[in-house]
């Protein structure tokens, strides 16, 4: 299977507006399941649809195992039935004049399957996709879930190289949506075909894709796997994206983030703290105890809300020092609390969930401290000497 390389791609649709991909450059490896992910009108399916032929380019160059399908400068476009590229859009497109079992088979007959061989791949798609007993029904007598599953399944018995999914889950429920997702997990480890997903939902972008392309306005904000993407967010916008609850942000100058930094034994310079940078603090990061010899720093619980199997917690943070509001944080957890809300306890940060961000929103080191006890040494109670206050 091949490669797929954009090469610096932009889409204006109109010239008095921004465009709606601007300069955007990847290569899609073969095999890889590549989630393309970003708000609403961030150009996901833009992209898409460009791959597939669907649009023109503006400028840039769309490639598949080094041949050029789209080449602005070249002058050169390869119409979308020569790409051998399968589509499934949210708009099923299904053809509303044939049954299921015939829409199923329609490509399989263009391409000459003979018959047998024709039947069987209808029926092994009508039993993976679960939509037995819909053989004979028209798409309008289908529900929008069970038109979807009929989408995929007549891409799917095309056995395409390249298959390319737009928001394919999206009118499923939220079961059939967990098993369509790790059918298309076995799928892609299966036929080795090379996938790339729309989607605006990161639970679904972080659980199926081998890699992850963020975008944001038309522009590539990071590519990575979802490890790389939700560990080294690239900038604060990528780190505000992924993460549900959000990433925590706190002003860096406060006296709080300082001391979280500090006693995670990193440092902030002068100009960074200056500068307007923004720390920011995974919620699945923070740890919380009721031990007061610790140099944790003092917090209220201010609101606690199960999530059936999780907890959402809110913590209100005030710096003895500082005499601006004081700062709410979320924290989670997926065991049961053994506080309640208004209890006083203890707040540290795991320094893998501390992000450090300029005023701009690029990614800044947090420097490991020469003055501070490591995280590791906090957590020793031999080593928790100093107290809070003394820091804040
Ligand atoms: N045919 C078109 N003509 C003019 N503008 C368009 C056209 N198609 C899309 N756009 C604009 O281009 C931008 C990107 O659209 P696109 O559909 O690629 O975004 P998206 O990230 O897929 O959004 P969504 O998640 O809502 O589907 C949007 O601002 C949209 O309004």
């Amino acid at each position: 299977m091949p490669n797929i390389t954009l090469n610096n791609i932009s889409k204006r649709y109109t010239p008095d507006h921004p465009p709606a991909v601007d300069q955007v450059s990847m290569e899609i490896e073969d095999g890889a399941f590549m989630c393309v992910l970003g708000p609403s009108g961030c150009g996901k399916s833009t992209i898409l649809r460009m791959i597939a032929g669907l649009e023109n380019l503006t400028d840039g160059e769309i490639s598949v195992a080094g041949k050029s399908l789209d080449h602005v400068r070249k002058g050169i476009f390869i119409p979308p039935e020569k790409r051998h590229i399968g589509l499934v859009f949210q708009s099923y497109a299904l053809w509303p004049h044939m049954t299921v079992a015939r829409n199923i088979e329609f490509g399989l007959k263009l391409q000459r399957m003979p018959v047998q061989e024709r039947k069987q791949r209808v029926a092994d798609m009508i039993t993976m996709l679960k939509i037995e007993g819909l053989e004979d029904r028209y798409p309008a007598q289908l529900s929008g879930g069970q038109q979807q599953r009929v989408a995929l399944a007549r891409t799917l018995a095309m056995n395409p190289g390249v298959l390319l999914l737009d928001e394919p889950l999206s009118n499923l429920d939220a079961a059939l949506r967990l098993s369509m997702r790790a059918e298309l997990t076995r799928l892609h480890k299966e036929f080795g075909t090379t996938i790339v997903f729309v989607t605006h939902d990161q639970w679904e972008a972080m659980t199926l894709a081998t890699q992850i392309a963020v975008m944001n306005k038309g522009s590539l904000q990071q590519i990575g796997t979802p490890d790389d993407i939700y560990e080294r967010p690239a900038n604060r916008f990528v780190a505000e994206f992924i993460g549900n609850p959000p990433i925590n942000m706190l002003p860096a100058e406060s006296d709080i983030a300082q001391h979280l930094v500090n006693i995670s034994g990193f440092s902030m310079s002068s100009e960074v703290v200056a500068g307007q940078a923004t720390l920011g603090l995974r919620p699945e990061g923070l740890q919380l105890s009721t031990d007061a010899s610790g140099r944790g720093l003092p917090v209220v619980i201010s609101d606690i809300m199960p999530t059936g199997g999780a907890w959402i917690i809110e913590l209100q943070a005030r710096a003895a020092s500082d005499h601006t509001a004081p700062l709410n944080l979320v924290y989670t957890t997926q065991t049961p609390p053994m506080w309640r809300k208004g209890d006083p306890v203890f707040l540290r940060v795991a320094p893998h969930a501390m992000h450090l961000f300029s005023k701009d929103g690029a990614r800044l080191p947090l420097s490991v401290s020469s003055k501070t006890t490591a995280f590791a040494e906090v957590n020793s109670p031999n080593l928790c000497q100093s107290k809070t206050e003394d820091i804040l």
